[in-house]
């Protein structure tokens, strides 16, 4: 399990940093399928019998909650966010904060991956969620990192990564079973469906990753190569299980020069991190990673899928965000 060094956990009778004033929800009424609609539906009439200062905005469309964060955070003021949605959400609520050390972030997970509370140990169940939001006890200022491709930058709290991962992420954005068994609580299964397809049609790339602008390592058949802040990602991998958020550090995995029968021997193992003792998995810890690839590759950020690419960068912001952690 992740320790975490340097958290900040108040007495109960603490109400100065502990109690927010306001909370602004960033609800995304379209995860998993409207999920997060019927989440809040519940969520509400408990701010209001708890008598809780609050407002909510509702997204729309996909960069919306980007756009409606950095509105809300660009007056310098201290805000307390609290995120309704899936790992998408957060990712754009995330990528949206104009100054990180001035955000509290609360978060609630209605999606198909959570991969971000799964790795955080946040509260999976709704109102066990709020209820810890609402009455905080526990923060952590965790590293967020930032992807650089062809003169943009967008940031990432959980990972981000070039080539298969990535390529799952981009076939599943536009998948319309991925909203069918959204419905039947199976969304998890629309990724394992579209990973096994893509292994088997996928041709292995010849990658180059620089680490810290000096360790320059080829890959000449390499699958995918991701940087992650987070142990998890792709709903419950646990890629790189050493990952921690708050170690100034990016974990890197690369899978490489396999068999397309060992990957598919390999992947389930990765659900408890056991994959890690298999040749072909390449880990590796930095601060700053660069890939290049020969031919552009899909890229992903938080599994938000990115137009494929050539070159890419994964860093780290110098700010950490306080998040609202379990108790
Ligand atoms: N009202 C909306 N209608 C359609 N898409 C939306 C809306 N609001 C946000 N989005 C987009 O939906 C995408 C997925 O959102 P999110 O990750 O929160 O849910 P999910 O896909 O159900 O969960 P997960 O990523 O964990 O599988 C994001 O790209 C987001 O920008």
């Amino acid at each position: 399990m992740q320790t975490f060094t340097d958290e900040i956990r108040l007495d109960s009778d603490t109400n100065t940093a502990g109690c927010p004033d306001e909370y602004t929800f960033i609800v995304n009424p379209n995860s998993r399928s409207g999920l997060g609609y019927r989440i809040w539906n519940q969520v509400e009439p408990i701010l209001k019998v708890r008598a809780i200062k609050y407002s909510v905005h509702f997204t729309k469309y996909r960069q919306h909650a980007a756009k409606l964060v950095q509105e809300l955070t660009s007056d310098g003021k201290y805000h307390t966010l609290v995120a309704l949605g899936g790992d998408g959400t957060i990712n754009e609520v995330v990528d949206g904060i104009r100054f990180l050390s001035k955000v509290t972030l609360g978060y609630i997970p209605t999606g198909s991956s959570n991969d971000f509370a799964r790795s955080l140990h946040l509260p999976t169940e709704p109102l066990q969620g709020l209820d810890n939001i609402l009455s905080p006890t526990r923060y952590l200022p965790v590293n967020i990192g930032i992807l650089t491709y062809n003169g943009k930058k967008r940031r990432f709290a959980v990972s981000s990564g070039m080539g298969f991962d990535a390529g799952i992420c981009h076939e599943a954005m536009v998948s319309p079973v991925k909203a069918l068994l959204n419905r039947l609580h199976l969304g998890k299964l629309t990724y394992v469906g579209i990973a096994l397809r893509q292994i088997l049609t996928l041709t292995p790339q010849c990658i180059t990753l620089t680490l810290d602008d000096s360790r320059k390592i080829n890959f000449k058949r390499a699958y995918f190569a991701t940087a992650m802040n987070l142990k998890f990602e792709g709903g419950g991998f646990k890629f790189c299980p050493n990952a921690n958020c708050q170690d100034g550090l990016l974990d890197v995995i690369v899978i490489s020069g396999l068999s397309k029968l060992k990957i598919l021997a390999l992947l389930p193992t990765a659900y408890k991190g056991w994959h890690t003792r298999f040749s072909g998995v390449y880990i590796y810890t930095c601060k700053k990673m660069e890939i290049t690839s020969s031919i552009s590759l899909p890229l992903h950020t938080d599994g938000e899928p990115v137009l494929k690419q050539t070159r890419a960068s994964m860093s780290l912001e110098p700010e950490k965000l306080r998040i609202i952690a379990a108790p």
